[in-house]
């Protein structure tokens, strides 16, 4: 079972907690424990939000940035979950980011799913530059420098800020040959001065905007206020570089470290001292420096958002909020509560949108389990509405149609436990089979496997399961009414005496008890008789679960059976155990008069 842990998003503290219960109620006690929490860390008495919620993040404006998922789906408008928040960042040259993300990890975004690193669209440069620009930097800028000075007709004694860009242009002129030319084809713009089509530019960053969103599909990040540079300059030197160059950055690719989100909207003296070496340290050499701190919008779409924090955001303010469900295959089955009923679409939607590819359907529980066969009415709420899977448990492939045979995934654990006991000598009937989870877990180790089911149509899955996991030799198949089938197996010496039974149909197994009530009464010598270590399920809502079950086992054998092991399986229901009773056939029992069953 999956279980998302969830706070109602008012809660002010903003830890989460893991659930241990399928739905987590608004109960006073963790407003409680979320308020003191607060405080006992604020001491301004301020509510401390931290990390990204759907209550915090302004909403975006139509026309910017796009949206994600609009009007997919009659049921949730997923463009009304887009959220923007301000967030500051460092630009540095995508070299150092790695190294300057370890150093200033403390001080990045850490927001759970959104990569502290963003790359900036449009500045990584062909190698060829990269070549180039590192040639001319290799004695440590000299040669940079003296062709500035020559360009700009200052003497080689005076100083030099930055080499300018018509410099740029003109070393990039003369290093290109023609071949290089095409690859670098900003280059053309040369002697082709760019015209300024601030609409189209627009259009442009809108497409590659768009680009980057759908790449990571539920975040984008634009920037939108940095250091900018001089106009004209910058202007010119676009033409020649690509949209994303500025005058006096680094003209290599960049990232953007994203910080951490009390530094947005700040200046750099409001940064912490980490951060601040890392943007004045470089200010002190004569190039500019090559890392800036600049502004930008972070959109969170729907497909961010967590499946707890879409239902709190979607139903009602006081409604628990449904966090977990089970899984079967690719079916997600929900045990909705009636105040739920009527969102129960909504909620299948979320459930269906946060957890695909997996799940393809997601299914509720109409009624309890009230028939022979233990299958449940189930109502399909979201996705493809077949109820036929496969399911793959401990290693081993079973195919199920939920619609028409029983299964539990809960109980992969406990079927573990059982064959887990077994050896290669054993020899197992299983009474209540199913679609053979057990059956089939136990075929792998043991010598041979006699499995039995009322069901015909869990008969005919146990058998399509027994060929997937090609063990055709080692089990033997039954359809019969569960004690004419004990009767039948013991009426006759087998090959393979059993050693070891499995019942488990928790509500009534320990009343088909009494078909073991002289089922060696006709061996000739007591040393035929093996008798079978039985394993069987039982519910118990008593006080002491265990003593209640071992007297019911007692008066179904007409037998006290003194040595028991007891295994509680979970609780099914508040203070409702499902347990394993484990017991060696008393001798009495096997060679007792029959009771006319
Ligand atoms: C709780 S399920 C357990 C199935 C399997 N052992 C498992 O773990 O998935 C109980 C099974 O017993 C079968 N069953 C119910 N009544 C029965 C009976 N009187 N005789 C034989 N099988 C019966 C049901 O069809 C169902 O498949």
């Amino acid at each position: 079972m999956f279980s998302l842990p969830a706070l109602r998003p008012h809660s002010r503290f903003p830890l989460s907690f893991p659930s241990p219960h399928r739905f987590l109620p608004k109960p006073s006690l963790f407003s409680a424990l979320s308020a003191s929490l607060t405080l006992a860390l604020d001491p301004d008495h301020r509510p401390l939000h931290y990390g990204p919620s759907l209550r915090r993040g302004r909403r975006p404006s139509p026309a910017s940035p796009p949206s994600l998922g609009s009007g997919d789906g009659p049921l949730i408008d997923k463009a009304s979950f887009g959220r923007v928040f301000d967030v500051a960042a460092l630009r540095v040259p995508a070299e150092e980011c790695a190294a300057l993300e370890n150093r200033l990890r403390g001080h990045l975004l850490n927001w759970p799913r959104v990569r502290n690193v963003a790359r900036v669209s449009g500045d990584d440069v062909e190698p060829e530059f990269k070549r180039i620009m590192r040639d001319a930097e290799g004695d440590g800028g000299d040669r940079l420098r003296s062709l500035a000075r020559r360009v700009d007709g200052v003497s080689d004694g005076e100083e030099v800020v930055a080499p300018s860009p018509v410099m740029y242009r003109e070393k990039l002129a003369k290093d290109f040959n023609w071949r290089g030319f095409v690859r670098f084809r900003n280059l053309a713009k040369i002697s082709r001065p760019k015209k300024k089509k601030k609409k189209r530019d627009g259009e442009r960053e809108g497409i590659e905007a768009k680009e980057r969103m759908e790449k990571n599909g539920f975040s984008f990040l634009e920037v939108v206020e940095d250091g900018g540079g001089d106009g004209e300059e910058e202007d010119d030197m676009r033409g020649l570089l690509g949209a994303d160059f500025h005058v006096g950055r680094w003209r290599g690719p960049t990232r953007l470290l994203l910080l951490d989100e009390r530094y947005a909207n700040k200046g750099i003296d409001e940064l912490p001292e980490a951060v601040k070496v890392v943007l004045l340290g470089d200010s002190r050499k004569s190039m500019p420096s090559i890392y800036e701190l600049v502004q930008c919008h972070l959109t969170l779409f729907y497909n961010y958002w967590q499946m707890n924090e879409l239902l709190e955001d979607l139903l009602p303010e006081n409604m628990v909020v449904p966090t977990g469900f089970e899984t079967v295959g690719h079916i997600a089955h929900l045990n909705l509560r009636d105040e739920h009923l009527p969102y129960k679409k909504l909620i299948a939607q979320v459930v269906l949108d946060k957890n695909k590819p997996k799940i393809q359907t997601v299914v509720n529980k109409i009624d309890a389990i009230q028939n022979d066969y233990r299958t449940m009415q189930l109502e399909v709420l979201a996705g493809n509405h077949s109820l036929v899977t496969t399911v793959v448990e401990n290693g081993i492939r079973f195919q199920v149609d939920l619609a028409t045979v029983y299964w539990n995934s809960r109980l992969a654990t406990e079927r573990q436990r059982v064959v887990s006991g077994f050896t290669s000598s054993d020899v197992v009937c299983d009474v209540f089979s199913g679609v053979g989870p057990i059956a089939i877990s136990a075929a792998k180790k043991v010598k041979h496997v006699y499995a039995n089911d009322l069901n015909p149509i869990a008969v005919e899955y146990l058998e399509r399961n027994i060929v997937l996991n090609r063990l055709e030799r080692k089990i033997s198949v039954f359809n019969m009414e569960g004690r004419r089938f004990i009767c039948a197996i013991f009426a006759n010496q087998r090959p393979y005496p059993i050693t070891q039974v499995v019942m488990n149909l928790p509500n009534d197994a320990a009343e088909f008890l009494d078909a073991f009530r002289g089922i060696f009464r006709k061996r000739p010598r007591e040393n035929d008789c093996n008798l079978p270590k039985i394993h069987l399920y039982g519910f118990s809502k008593a006080q002491n679960p265990e003593y209640d079950f071992h007297q019911r086992i007692n008066m179904a054998l007409c037998e006290t059976v003194a040595d028991i092991e007891m295994h509680r399986v979970r609780l099914v229901a508040p203070g409702k155990w499902m347990l394993c009773a484990t017991f060696t056939l008393p001798l009495t029992v096997a060679l007792a008069k029959q009771t006319g069953h």
